[in-house]
Protein backbone atom coordinates (compact mmCIF):
# COMPACT_ATOMS: atom_id res chain seq x y z
CA UNK A 1 0.00 0.00 0.00
CA UNK A 2 1.29 3.58 -0.68
CA UNK A 3 2.03 5.65 1.96
CA UNK A 4 -0.55 8.18 1.41
CA UNK A 5 -3.30 5.54 1.64
CA UNK A 6 -1.55 4.48 5.33
CA UNK A 7 -1.39 8.18 6.49
CA UNK A 8 -5.30 8.34 5.44
CA UNK A 9 -6.68 5.00 6.16
CA UNK A 10 -7.05 5.59 9.48
CA UNK A 11 -8.32 8.50 9.62
CA UNK A 12 -10.95 7.10 7.39
CA UNK A 13 -12.37 4.44 10.07
CA UNK A 14 -12.22 7.09 13.02
CA UNK A 15 -14.44 8.84 11.38
CA UNK A 16 -16.89 6.07 9.95
CA UNK A 17 -17.14 4.50 13.29
CA UNK A 18 -18.07 8.19 15.11
CA UNK A 19 -20.48 8.63 12.12
CA UNK A 20 -21.82 4.99 12.61
CA UNK A 21 -21.71 5.23 16.45
CA UNK A 22 -23.95 8.98 16.82
CA UNK A 23 -26.11 7.42 14.22
CA UNK A 24 -27.02 4.64 16.82
CA UNK A 25 -27.34 7.08 19.61
CA UNK A 26 -30.13 8.93 18.13
CA UNK A 27 -33.22 6.70 19.13
CA UNK A 28 -32.00 5.82 22.12
CA UNK A 29 -32.44 9.73 22.93
CA UNK A 30 -35.64 9.54 21.36
CA UNK A 31 -36.31 6.95 24.05
CA UNK A 32 -35.22 8.92 26.82
CA UNK A 33 -37.22 12.24 25.48
CA UNK A 34 -40.73 10.01 25.46
CA UNK A 35 -40.50 7.96 28.65
CA UNK A 36 -38.62 10.10 31.20
CA UNK A 37 -39.57 13.94 29.38
CA UNK A 38 -42.63 13.88 27.84
CA UNK A 39 -44.59 10.92 29.03
CA UNK A 40 -44.02 12.87 32.82
CA UNK A 41 -43.87 15.87 31.19
CA UNK A 42 -40.15 17.21 32.20
CA UNK A 43 -39.92 19.98 29.88
CA UNK A 44 -36.20 20.64 31.17
CA UNK A 45 -34.87 17.26 30.76
CA UNK A 46 -36.65 17.45 27.27
CA UNK A 47 -35.13 20.45 26.41
CA UNK A 48 -31.55 18.51 27.33
CA UNK A 49 -32.32 15.75 25.29
CA UNK A 50 -32.79 17.87 22.55
CA UNK A 51 -30.05 19.69 22.59
CA UNK A 52 -27.58 16.56 23.04
CA UNK A 53 -29.31 15.06 20.13
CA UNK A 54 -28.07 18.50 17.75
CA UNK A 55 -24.66 17.97 18.78
CA UNK A 56 -24.86 14.67 18.22
CA UNK A 57 -26.22 15.78 14.95
CA UNK A 58 -23.42 17.77 14.08
CA UNK A 59 -20.73 15.47 15.25
CA UNK A 60 -22.13 13.15 12.65
CA UNK A 61 -22.56 15.39 9.90
CA UNK A 62 -18.98 16.60 10.60
CA UNK A 63 -17.40 13.51 10.75
CA UNK A 64 -19.45 12.05 7.50
CA UNK A 65 -18.13 15.30 5.33
CA UNK A 66 -14.59 14.91 6.48
CA UNK A 67 -14.81 10.61 5.74
CA UNK A 68 -16.15 11.60 2.46
CA UNK A 69 -13.98 13.92 1.47
CA UNK A 70 -11.18 11.50 2.90
CA UNK A 71 -12.00 8.63 0.65
CA UNK A 72 -12.88 10.58 -2.67
CA UNK A 73 -9.37 11.23 -2.25
CA UNK A 74 -8.18 8.12 -1.51
CA UNK A 75 -10.42 6.50 -4.41
CA UNK A 76 -9.17 9.23 -6.62
CA UNK A 77 -5.50 8.32 -6.09
CA UNK A 78 -6.14 4.74 -6.61
CA UNK A 79 -7.43 5.08 -9.68
CA UNK A 80 -4.77 7.48 -11.05
CA UNK A 81 -1.99 5.02 -10.57
CA UNK A 82 -4.47 2.03 -11.63
CA UNK A 83 -4.91 3.93 -14.87
CA UNK A 84 -1.07 5.08 -14.97
CA UNK A 85 -0.06 1.28 -14.44
CA UNK A 86 -2.39 -0.02 -17.06
CA UNK A 87 -1.18 2.87 -19.33
CA UNK A 88 2.34 1.83 -19.11
CA UNK A 89 1.71 -1.82 -19.09
CA UNK A 90 0.29 -1.31 -22.81
CA UNK A 91 3.03 0.69 -23.54
CA UNK A 92 5.82 -2.30 -23.12
CA UNK A 93 3.38 -5.04 -24.63
CA UNK A 94 4.21 -6.70 -28.03
CA UNK A 95 3.02 -6.60 -31.58
CA UNK A 96 1.31 -9.47 -31.23
CA UNK A 97 -0.84 -8.63 -28.39
CA UNK A 98 -2.05 -6.01 -30.68
CA UNK A 99 -2.15 -8.33 -33.56
CA UNK A 100 -5.26 -10.21 -31.96
CA UNK A 101 -7.26 -6.90 -30.21
CA UNK A 102 -9.27 -4.53 -31.96
CA UNK A 103 -7.84 -0.95 -30.49
CA UNK A 104 -11.24 -0.66 -28.89
CA UNK A 105 -11.21 -2.63 -26.23
CA UNK A 106 -7.98 -1.73 -25.43
CA UNK A 107 -9.13 2.09 -25.12
CA UNK A 108 -12.12 0.75 -23.10
CA UNK A 109 -10.33 -0.49 -20.28
CA UNK A 110 -8.22 2.31 -19.85
CA UNK A 111 -11.18 4.22 -19.70
CA UNK A 112 -14.89 2.95 -18.61
CA UNK A 113 -13.87 -0.02 -16.83
CA UNK A 114 -11.26 1.84 -15.20
CA UNK A 115 -14.41 4.84 -14.07
CA UNK A 116 -16.51 1.89 -12.93
CA UNK A 117 -13.65 0.19 -10.37
CA UNK A 118 -13.70 4.31 -9.16
CA UNK A 119 -17.26 4.35 -7.84
CA UNK A 120 -16.54 1.44 -5.62
CA UNK A 121 -13.02 3.23 -5.00
CA UNK A 122 -14.44 6.25 -3.42
CA UNK A 123 -17.63 5.34 -2.01
CA UNK A 124 -18.79 1.92 -1.98
CA UNK A 125 -15.49 0.27 0.06
CA UNK A 126 -15.98 2.37 3.04
CA UNK A 127 -19.83 2.49 2.30
CA UNK A 128 -19.75 -1.27 2.88
CA UNK A 129 -17.83 -0.68 5.87
CA UNK A 130 -20.16 1.59 7.63
CA UNK A 131 -23.77 -0.50 6.92
CA UNK A 132 -21.70 -3.75 8.18
CA UNK A 133 -20.77 -1.60 11.58
CA UNK A 134 -23.82 -0.38 11.70
CA UNK A 135 -26.01 -3.55 11.25
CA UNK A 136 -23.87 -5.82 13.75
CA UNK A 137 -24.73 -2.32 16.23
CA UNK A 138 -28.29 -2.30 15.76
CA UNK A 139 -28.45 -6.33 16.14
CA UNK A 140 -26.74 -6.06 19.95
CA UNK A 141 -28.56 -3.12 20.76
CA UNK A 142 -31.80 -4.70 19.77
CA UNK A 143 -30.86 -7.90 21.39
CA UNK A 144 -29.81 -6.17 24.72
CA UNK A 145 -32.62 -3.88 25.14
CA UNK A 146 -35.56 -6.77 25.25
CA UNK A 147 -33.93 -10.00 23.89
CA UNK A 148 -37.71 -11.25 22.78
CA UNK A 149 -38.65 -8.69 20.54
CA UNK A 150 -34.72 -7.82 19.24
CA UNK A 151 -34.90 -11.89 17.79
CA UNK A 152 -38.59 -11.71 16.31
CA UNK A 153 -37.73 -9.03 14.43
CA UNK A 154 -33.77 -10.17 13.50
CA UNK A 155 -36.02 -13.45 12.38
CA UNK A 156 -36.94 -11.52 9.02
CA UNK A 157 -33.01 -11.33 8.08
CA UNK A 158 -32.22 -14.73 6.87
CA UNK A 159 -35.22 -14.56 4.39
CA UNK A 160 -33.41 -11.28 3.29
CA UNK A 161 -30.31 -12.76 2.32
CA UNK A 162 -32.17 -15.62 0.69
CA UNK A 163 -33.79 -13.80 -1.67
CA UNK A 164 -30.47 -11.87 -2.23
CA UNK A 165 -28.74 -15.01 -2.55
CA UNK A 166 -31.11 -16.41 -5.25
CA UNK A 167 -30.90 -13.14 -6.98
CA UNK A 168 -27.23 -12.83 -7.07
CA UNK A 169 -25.98 -15.36 -9.58
CA UNK A 170 -28.60 -14.09 -12.06
CA UNK A 171 -27.60 -10.12 -11.77
CA UNK A 172 -24.02 -11.35 -12.12
CA UNK A 173 -24.47 -12.56 -15.29
CA UNK A 174 -26.50 -10.41 -16.31
CA UNK A 175 -23.68 -7.34 -15.92
CA UNK A 176 -21.10 -9.57 -17.16
CA UNK A 177 -22.92 -9.60 -20.34
CA UNK A 178 -23.55 -6.42 -20.35
CA UNK A 179 -19.57 -5.37 -19.81
CA UNK A 180 -18.91 -7.75 -22.85
CA UNK A 181 -21.73 -5.89 -24.82
CA UNK A 182 -20.15 -2.70 -24.06
CA UNK A 183 -16.55 -3.63 -24.76
CA UNK A 184 -17.48 -5.04 -28.40
CA UNK A 185 -19.71 -2.33 -28.87
CA UNK A 186 -16.45 0.73 -27.86
CA UNK A 187 -14.18 -1.88 -30.02
CA UNK A 188 -16.53 -1.33 -33.06
CA UNK A 189 -16.99 2.16 -32.54
CA UNK A 190 -13.69 2.94 -32.40
CA UNK A 191 -12.81 1.05 -36.02
CA UNK A 192 -15.02 3.28 -37.65
CA UNK A 193 -13.78 6.63 -36.45
CA UNK A 194 -10.67 5.44 -37.26
CA UNK A 195 -11.89 4.03 -40.88
CA UNK A 196 -13.97 7.19 -41.21
CA UNK A 197 -12.21 8.05 -44.67
CA UNK A 198 -12.85 4.89 -46.31
CA UNK A 199 -16.70 4.22 -45.28
CA UNK A 200 -17.26 8.04 -46.82
CA UNK A 201 -15.27 7.30 -49.43
CA UNK A 202 -17.42 4.16 -50.27
CA UNK A 203 -20.41 5.59 -49.09
CA UNK A 204 -20.95 3.13 -46.39
CA UNK A 205 -22.35 5.12 -44.03
CA UNK A 206 -25.99 3.46 -44.14
CA UNK A 207 -25.13 0.15 -43.79
CA UNK A 208 -22.43 1.44 -40.60
CA UNK A 209 -25.35 3.13 -39.11
CA UNK A 210 -27.19 0.05 -39.18
CA UNK A 211 -25.16 -2.20 -37.73
CA UNK A 212 -24.16 0.26 -35.01
CA UNK A 213 -27.85 0.36 -34.60
CA UNK A 214 -28.19 -3.18 -34.01
CA UNK A 215 -25.11 -3.19 -31.82
CA UNK A 216 -26.70 -0.40 -30.01
CA UNK A 217 -30.12 -1.80 -29.28
CA UNK A 218 -28.27 -5.29 -28.16
CA UNK A 219 -26.27 -3.18 -25.57
CA UNK A 220 -29.72 -1.02 -24.73
CA UNK A 221 -31.22 -4.74 -23.58
CA UNK A 222 -28.62 -6.11 -22.10
CA UNK A 223 -28.60 -3.53 -20.02
CA UNK A 224 -32.55 -3.59 -18.95
CA UNK A 225 -31.84 -6.98 -18.06
CA UNK A 226 -29.30 -6.38 -15.69
CA UNK A 227 -31.32 -3.20 -14.79
CA UNK A 228 -34.65 -4.77 -14.12
CA UNK A 229 -32.79 -7.71 -12.52
CA UNK A 230 -31.08 -5.24 -10.05
CA UNK A 231 -34.23 -3.24 -9.63
CA UNK A 232 -36.44 -6.05 -7.93
CA UNK A 233 -33.69 -6.14 -5.22
CA UNK A 234 -34.81 -3.19 -3.40
CA UNK A 235 -39.01 -3.94 -3.79
CA UNK A 236 -38.03 -7.57 -1.83
CA UNK A 237 -36.08 -5.59 0.97
CA UNK A 238 -39.30 -3.46 1.20
CA UNK A 239 -42.14 -6.08 2.21
CA UNK A 240 -39.45 -8.38 4.24
CA UNK A 241 -39.28 -4.62 6.17
CA UNK A 242 -43.05 -4.17 6.32
CA UNK A 243 -43.03 -7.57 7.84
CA UNK A 244 -40.20 -6.66 10.55
CA UNK A 245 -42.70 -3.62 11.45
CA UNK A 246 -46.00 -5.78 11.66
CA UNK A 247 -44.06 -8.67 14.05
CA UNK A 248 -42.70 -5.39 16.17
CA UNK A 249 -45.87 -3.40 16.61
CA UNK A 250 -48.16 -6.58 17.05
CA UNK A 251 -45.29 -7.95 19.54
CA UNK A 252 -44.59 -4.47 20.81
CA UNK A 253 -48.48 -3.93 21.79
CA UNK A 254 -48.59 -6.89 23.53
CA UNK A 255 -45.12 -6.36 25.35
CA UNK A 256 -46.55 -2.47 27.04
CA UNK A 257 -49.30 -4.05 27.82
CA UNK A 258 -47.46 -6.84 29.88
CA UNK A 259 -45.05 -3.67 30.79
CA UNK A 260 -42.22 -5.55 29.75
CA UNK A 261 -41.32 -2.40 27.76
CA UNK A 262 -42.13 1.13 27.34
CA UNK A 263 -43.43 3.23 24.54
CA UNK A 264 -40.25 4.93 24.08
CA UNK A 265 -38.60 1.58 23.65
CA UNK A 266 -40.90 0.54 21.08
CA UNK A 267 -40.55 3.93 19.14
CA UNK A 268 -36.76 3.52 19.39
CA UNK A 269 -37.00 0.29 17.84
CA UNK A 270 -38.91 1.33 15.16
CA UNK A 271 -36.56 3.95 14.38
CA UNK A 272 -34.03 1.26 14.42
CA UNK A 273 -35.84 -1.00 11.69
CA UNK A 274 -35.50 1.55 9.58
CA UNK A 275 -31.93 1.95 9.88
CA UNK A 276 -31.90 -1.92 9.55
CA UNK A 277 -33.58 -2.09 6.79
CA UNK A 278 -31.41 0.88 5.11
CA UNK A 279 -28.15 -0.76 4.96
CA UNK A 280 -29.43 -3.94 3.87
CA UNK A 281 -31.09 -2.58 0.86
CA UNK A 282 -27.71 -0.42 0.00
CA UNK A 283 -25.55 -3.75 0.70
CA UNK A 284 -27.87 -5.09 -2.40
CA UNK A 285 -27.25 -1.99 -4.27
CA UNK A 286 -23.54 -2.46 -3.76
CA UNK A 287 -23.27 -5.91 -4.50
CA UNK A 288 -24.25 -5.57 -7.89
CA UNK A 289 -21.79 -2.26 -7.74
CA UNK A 290 -19.24 -4.73 -6.61
CA UNK A 291 -20.33 -7.10 -9.47
CA UNK A 292 -19.53 -4.89 -11.75
CA UNK A 293 -16.61 -3.31 -10.39
CA UNK A 294 -15.90 -7.22 -9.87
CA UNK A 295 -16.55 -8.12 -14.22
CA UNK A 296 -14.13 -4.58 -14.85
CA UNK A 297 -11.48 -5.82 -12.60
CA UNK A 298 -10.98 -9.13 -14.04
CA UNK A 299 -10.86 -7.57 -17.46
CA UNK A 300 -8.31 -4.94 -16.33
CA UNK A 301 -6.24 -7.44 -14.54
CA UNK A 302 -6.65 -9.83 -17.83
CA UNK A 303 -4.55 -6.71 -19.45
CA UNK A 304 -2.10 -6.35 -16.64
CA UNK A 305 -1.13 -10.30 -16.24
CA UNK A 306 -0.32 -10.06 -19.92
CA UNK A 307 3.46 -10.79 -20.35
CA UNK A 308 5.12 -8.72 -23.12
CA UNK A 309 5.25 -11.99 -25.96
CA UNK A 310 9.01 -10.02 -26.81
CA UNK A 311 10.39 -10.52 -23.06
CA UNK A 312 13.90 -9.79 -21.87
CA UNK A 313 16.78 -11.53 -20.62
CA UNK A 314 16.29 -11.11 -16.48
CA UNK A 315 20.08 -10.15 -16.58
CA UNK A 316 20.09 -8.53 -20.15
CA UNK A 317 22.61 -5.51 -20.63
CA UNK A 318 22.46 -2.49 -22.85
CA UNK A 319 23.61 -3.24 -26.29
CA UNK A 320 26.78 -0.55 -26.30
CA UNK A 321 27.23 1.93 -28.68
CA UNK A 322 26.65 0.20 -32.48
CA UNK A 323 28.20 0.81 -35.70
CA UNK A 324 26.16 -1.05 -37.74
CA UNK A 325 26.85 -4.34 -38.88
CA UNK A 326 23.65 -7.04 -38.94
CA UNK A 327 23.32 -10.24 -39.70
CA UNK A 328 20.60 -12.14 -40.22
CA UNK A 329 20.93 -15.96 -39.74
CA UNK A 330 18.60 -18.26 -41.26
CA UNK A 331 15.47 -16.50 -39.98
CA UNK A 332 12.61 -17.92 -39.57
CA UNK A 333 8.84 -16.09 -38.42
CA UNK A 334 5.53 -17.27 -38.11
CA UNK A 335 2.40 -15.29 -37.16
CA UNK A 336 0.75 -17.96 -36.78
CA UNK A 337 1.71 -20.91 -36.51
CA UNK A 338 2.15 -23.27 -39.76
CA UNK A 339 2.01 -20.37 -41.51
CA UNK A 340 5.44 -19.16 -41.92
CA UNK A 341 6.09 -15.34 -43.18
CA UNK A 342 9.83 -16.09 -43.60
CA UNK A 343 11.37 -19.21 -44.30
CA UNK A 344 15.22 -19.18 -43.54
CA UNK A 345 16.46 -15.74 -44.73
CA UNK A 346 20.49 -15.29 -44.23
CA UNK A 347 22.04 -11.81 -45.04
CA UNK A 348 25.11 -9.79 -43.79
CA UNK A 349 25.16 -6.36 -44.15
CA UNK A 350 28.15 -4.13 -42.99
CA UNK A 351 27.98 -0.90 -41.35
CA UNK A 352 27.21 1.54 -43.96
CA UNK A 353 25.53 -0.36 -46.06
CA UNK A 354 22.13 0.36 -47.95
CA UNK A 355 19.58 -2.63 -48.60
CA UNK A 356 16.75 -2.46 -50.63
CA UNK A 357 14.02 -4.93 -50.20
CA UNK A 358 11.72 -5.68 -52.99
CA UNK A 359 9.33 -8.41 -53.83
CA UNK A 360 5.45 -8.78 -54.29
CA UNK A 361 3.51 -7.47 -51.98
CA UNK A 362 3.21 -10.12 -48.84
CA UNK A 363 6.56 -11.18 -49.36
CA UNK A 364 7.88 -10.67 -46.42
CA UNK A 365 9.36 -7.54 -46.27
CA UNK A 366 7.77 -5.97 -43.61
CA UNK A 367 8.26 -9.26 -40.86
CA UNK A 368 12.00 -8.30 -41.35
CA UNK A 369 11.80 -4.69 -40.64
CA UNK A 370 10.01 -6.49 -37.59
CA UNK A 371 12.13 -8.81 -36.36
CA UNK A 372 15.32 -6.32 -37.16
CA UNK A 373 13.12 -4.11 -33.91
CA UNK A 374 12.44 -6.76 -32.17
CA UNK A 375 8.76 -6.11 -32.09
CA UNK A 376 8.47 -9.98 -32.53
CA UNK A 377 10.88 -12.66 -31.97
CA UNK A 378 11.86 -15.26 -34.36
CA UNK A 379 10.79 -18.81 -34.84
CA UNK A 380 13.94 -20.25 -36.07
CA UNK A 381 17.59 -18.58 -36.22
CA UNK A 382 18.70 -14.83 -34.87
CA UNK A 383 19.55 -11.19 -35.80
CA UNK A 384 22.83 -9.83 -34.36
CA UNK A 385 23.94 -6.61 -34.65
CA UNK A 386 27.84 -5.78 -34.19
CA UNK A 387 27.98 -9.77 -33.45
CA UNK A 388 25.16 -9.45 -30.71
CA UNK A 389 22.31 -11.79 -30.54
CA UNK A 390 19.65 -9.27 -29.98
CA UNK A 391 17.32 -11.46 -27.97
CA UNK A 392 20.32 -11.06 -25.29
CA UNK A 393 20.44 -7.31 -24.73
CA UNK A 394 17.75 -4.82 -23.80
CA UNK A 395 15.04 -4.03 -26.40
CA UNK A 396 15.11 -0.42 -25.41
CA UNK A 397 18.75 -0.24 -26.19
CA UNK A 398 18.38 -1.68 -29.26
CA UNK A 399 15.36 -0.07 -30.44
CA UNK A 400 16.74 3.28 -29.43
CA UNK A 401 19.45 2.84 -32.17
CA UNK A 402 18.06 1.80 -35.01
CA UNK A 403 15.35 4.76 -36.67
CA UNK A 404 12.08 3.91 -38.01
CA UNK A 405 10.61 5.66 -40.97
CA UNK A 406 7.22 3.71 -41.61
CA UNK A 407 5.61 4.40 -45.22
CA UNK A 408 2.29 5.60 -43.25
CA UNK A 409 3.82 8.52 -41.40
CA UNK A 410 2.45 9.15 -38.42
CA UNK A 411 2.10 12.90 -37.34
CA UNK A 412 0.76 13.20 -33.28
CA UNK A 413 -1.13 16.01 -32.37
CA UNK A 414 1.05 18.67 -31.02
CA UNK A 415 3.16 20.94 -32.81
CA UNK A 416 5.52 20.47 -35.70
CA UNK A 417 8.63 21.17 -33.53
CA UNK A 418 7.10 18.71 -30.73
CA UNK A 419 6.73 16.21 -33.68
CA UNK A 420 10.34 16.43 -34.90
CA UNK A 421 11.33 16.02 -31.41
CA UNK A 422 10.05 13.16 -30.79
CA UNK A 423 13.49 11.41 -32.51
CA UNK A 424 14.88 12.99 -29.60
CA UNK A 425 13.31 14.28 -26.52
CA UNK A 426 16.53 16.34 -25.14
CA UNK A 427 16.96 18.23 -28.81
CA UNK A 428 17.11 22.10 -28.77
CA UNK A 429 15.35 23.99 -31.46
CA UNK A 430 18.45 24.99 -33.16
CA UNK A 431 18.83 20.95 -33.89
CA UNK A 432 15.74 20.57 -34.55
CA UNK A 433 15.45 23.48 -37.39
CA UNK A 434 18.74 21.77 -38.40
CA UNK A 435 17.62 18.59 -39.23
CA UNK A 436 14.47 19.76 -41.21
CA UNK A 437 16.75 21.90 -43.08
CA UNK A 438 18.83 19.16 -43.66
CA UNK A 439 15.76 17.21 -45.27
CA UNK A 440 14.53 20.34 -46.79
CA UNK A 441 11.31 20.28 -44.84
CA UNK A 442 12.18 23.89 -42.94
CA UNK A 443 11.20 26.43 -46.35
CA UNK A 444 7.63 24.81 -46.09
CA UNK A 445 7.06 24.68 -42.13
CA UNK A 446 8.39 28.13 -42.03
CA UNK A 447 5.72 29.28 -44.44
CA UNK A 448 3.32 27.54 -42.02
CA UNK A 449 0.66 30.09 -39.81
CA UNK A 450 2.95 29.92 -36.98
CA UNK A 451 6.20 28.47 -38.29
CA UNK A 452 7.28 25.40 -35.94
CA UNK A 453 4.86 25.80 -33.40
CA UNK A 454 1.87 25.60 -35.79
CA UNK A 455 -0.22 22.82 -34.15
CA UNK A 456 -1.17 19.64 -36.35
CA UNK A 457 -3.83 17.33 -35.19
CA UNK A 458 -3.91 13.56 -35.05
CA UNK A 459 -2.79 11.83 -38.38
CA UNK A 460 -1.63 15.08 -39.20
CA UNK A 461 -4.42 16.08 -41.60
CA UNK A 462 -3.28 19.64 -41.96
CA UNK A 463 0.06 18.42 -43.62
CA UNK A 464 -0.10 16.57 -47.50
CA UNK A 465 1.68 13.28 -47.88
CA UNK A 466 5.21 14.62 -48.75
CA UNK A 467 5.45 17.32 -45.98
CA UNK A 468 4.83 14.54 -43.79
CA UNK A 469 7.12 12.43 -44.89
CA UNK A 470 9.49 15.49 -45.02
CA UNK A 471 8.54 15.72 -41.63
CA UNK A 472 9.40 12.00 -40.46
CA UNK A 473 12.44 12.24 -42.19
CA UNK A 474 13.23 15.20 -39.90
CA UNK A 475 12.53 13.18 -36.87
CA UNK A 476 14.56 10.45 -37.61
CA UNK A 477 17.75 11.98 -38.85
CA UNK A 478 17.56 14.17 -35.19
CA UNK A 479 18.05 10.39 -33.54
CA UNK A 480 20.50 9.94 -35.41
CA UNK A 481 20.63 6.46 -35.42
CA UNK A 482 23.52 3.74 -36.99
CA UNK A 483 20.78 1.36 -38.78
CA UNK A 484 17.82 3.21 -40.17
CA UNK A 485 14.52 1.54 -41.66
CA UNK A 486 12.73 3.45 -44.25
CA UNK A 487 9.24 1.67 -45.85
CA UNK A 488 9.01 3.97 -48.69
CA UNK A 489 5.79 5.84 -49.36
CA UNK A 490 4.01 4.66 -52.60
CA UNK A 491 1.95 7.38 -53.12
CA UNK A 492 3.23 9.84 -56.07
CA UNK A 493 3.63 13.31 -55.17
CA UNK A 494 4.33 16.41 -56.98
CA UNK A 495 7.61 16.54 -58.74
CA UNK A 496 9.08 19.60 -56.53
CA UNK A 497 8.25 17.43 -53.24
CA UNK A 498 9.56 14.10 -54.90
CA UNK A 499 12.82 15.77 -55.73
CA UNK A 500 13.25 16.92 -51.68
CA UNK A 501 12.41 13.84 -50.87
CA UNK A 502 15.00 12.19 -52.79
CA UNK A 503 17.71 14.62 -52.01
CA UNK A 504 16.49 14.21 -48.23
CA UNK A 505 16.73 10.23 -48.37
CA UNK A 506 20.32 10.52 -49.61
CA UNK A 507 21.55 12.91 -46.38
CA UNK A 508 19.10 10.89 -44.19
CA UNK A 509 20.95 7.92 -45.15
CA UNK A 510 24.55 9.13 -45.77
CA UNK A 511 26.65 6.84 -43.30
CA UNK A 512 23.97 4.88 -41.56
CA UNK A 513 23.41 1.05 -42.58
CA UNK A 514 19.93 1.45 -43.78
CA UNK A 515 17.14 -1.49 -45.13
CA UNK A 516 14.48 -0.18 -47.29
CA UNK A 517 11.08 -1.38 -48.56
CA UNK A 518 11.76 0.85 -52.14
CA UNK A 519 9.11 1.52 -54.51
CA UNK A 520 11.48 4.01 -56.22
CA UNK A 521 13.49 3.38 -59.00
CA UNK A 522 16.21 5.83 -58.26
CA UNK A 523 15.94 4.40 -54.36
CA UNK A 524 16.78 1.32 -55.50
CA UNK A 525 19.48 1.88 -57.91
CA UNK A 526 20.84 3.74 -55.04
CA UNK A 527 21.12 0.45 -52.85
CA UNK A 528 24.57 -1.17 -52.30
CA UNK A 529 22.61 -4.51 -52.32
CA UNK A 530 19.04 -4.89 -53.56
CA UNK A 531 17.30 -8.46 -51.88
CA UNK A 532 14.42 -9.77 -53.87
CA UNK A 533 12.03 -11.74 -51.62
CA UNK A 534 9.55 -14.38 -52.67
CA UNK A 535 6.57 -16.22 -50.27
CA UNK A 536 9.15 -14.98 -47.39
CA UNK A 537 12.43 -16.48 -49.40
CA UNK A 538 15.50 -14.61 -50.48
CA UNK A 539 15.71 -15.13 -54.22
CA UNK A 540 17.86 -12.71 -55.55
CA UNK A 541 20.33 -10.42 -54.13
CA UNK A 542 23.07 -8.14 -56.27
CA UNK A 543 22.66 -4.41 -57.45
CA UNK A 544 20.83 -3.44 -59.71
CA UNK A 545 22.93 -3.71 -62.75
CA UNK A 546 23.78 -7.18 -62.11
CA UNK A 547 20.26 -8.41 -61.24
CA UNK A 548 19.07 -6.85 -64.41
CA UNK A 549 21.61 -8.65 -66.63
CA UNK A 550 20.29 -12.03 -64.86
CA UNK A 551 17.03 -11.03 -66.25
CA UNK A 552 14.79 -13.15 -63.31
CA UNK A 553 12.29 -11.99 -61.13
CA UNK A 554 13.76 -8.73 -60.37
CA UNK A 555 14.36 -7.74 -64.05
CA UNK A 556 10.37 -9.29 -64.45
CA UNK A 557 9.45 -6.52 -61.38
CA UNK A 558 11.35 -3.82 -62.78
CA UNK A 559 9.82 -4.59 -66.56
CA UNK A 560 5.96 -4.55 -65.10
CA UNK A 561 6.59 -1.88 -62.80
CA UNK A 562 8.71 0.36 -65.25
CA UNK A 563 5.87 2.35 -66.59
CA UNK A 564 4.94 3.49 -63.00
CA UNK A 565 8.39 3.64 -61.15
CA UNK A 566 9.37 6.18 -64.55
CA UNK A 567 5.88 8.36 -63.47
CA UNK A 568 6.98 8.02 -60.18
CA UNK A 569 10.49 9.68 -60.49
N1 LIG B 1 0.25 -9.29 -37.93
C1 LIG B 1 0.18 -10.32 -38.75
N2 LIG B 1 -0.50 -11.44 -38.39
C2 LIG B 1 -0.58 -12.50 -39.20
N3 LIG B 1 0.01 -12.55 -40.42
C3 LIG B 1 0.69 -11.49 -40.85
C4 LIG B 1 0.82 -10.32 -40.05
N4 LIG B 1 1.56 -9.41 -40.73
C5 LIG B 1 1.87 -10.00 -41.91
N5 LIG B 1 1.36 -11.23 -41.98
C6 LIG B 1 1.54 -12.19 -43.10
O1 LIG B 1 2.92 -12.40 -43.28
C7 LIG B 1 3.27 -12.44 -44.65
C8 LIG B 1 4.38 -11.43 -44.94
O2 LIG B 1 3.88 -10.14 -44.70
P1 LIG B 1 4.75 -8.83 -44.80
O3 LIG B 1 3.94 -7.73 -44.18
O4 LIG B 1 6.10 -9.06 -44.26
O5 LIG B 1 4.84 -8.61 -46.37
P2 LIG B 1 5.42 -7.39 -47.20
O6 LIG B 1 6.37 -7.99 -48.20
O7 LIG B 1 5.94 -6.36 -46.30
O8 LIG B 1 4.12 -6.88 -47.93
P3 LIG B 1 3.71 -5.40 -48.41
O9 LIG B 1 4.61 -5.02 -49.55
O10 LIG B 1 2.31 -5.57 -48.84
O11 LIG B 1 3.84 -4.51 -47.21
C9 LIG B 1 1.99 -12.17 -45.41
O12 LIG B 1 1.51 -13.42 -45.84
C10 LIG B 1 1.03 -11.60 -44.40
O13 LIG B 1 -0.28 -12.00 -44.64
Amino acid sequence: MKPYKKQMLPIIIIMMLVGAITKLTVPLLIREAIDNAIVPKNTNLLLIIVGVMLGVYIIQWLANTFRIKYTNMIGQRVIYDLRHDLFSHIQKLSFRFFDTRPAGSVLVRVTNYVNSLQDLFTNGVVNLLIDVVQLVGIIIILLTFNFKLGAAIIVTVPIMFMISTKLRKKIRHAWQDVTMKQSRLNAHLNECIQGIRVTQAYSQEKENIQFFTKMNMVNRLSWNRASMLNQTFGPLIEITGAIGYCILFWMGAYLIQTEEISVGLLVAFATYIGYFWEPITRLGQMYSQLLIAMASAERIFEFIDEKPSVAELEDAKDLPNIKGNVKFENLVFEYEAGRPALKGFNLDVHAGQSIALVGHTGSGKSTIMNLLCRFYDPTEGRILIDGTDIRDVTIQSVRSQIGVVLQDTFIFSGTIRDNIRFGRLDATNEEIELAAKAVHAHDFIVGLPNGYDTEVQERGNVLSMGQRQLISFARALLANPRVLILDEATASIDTDTELKIQEALKTLLAGRTSFIVAHRLSTIRNADKIVVLDHGRMMEIGNHDELMKEQKIYYGLIQAQYKFLQDAV
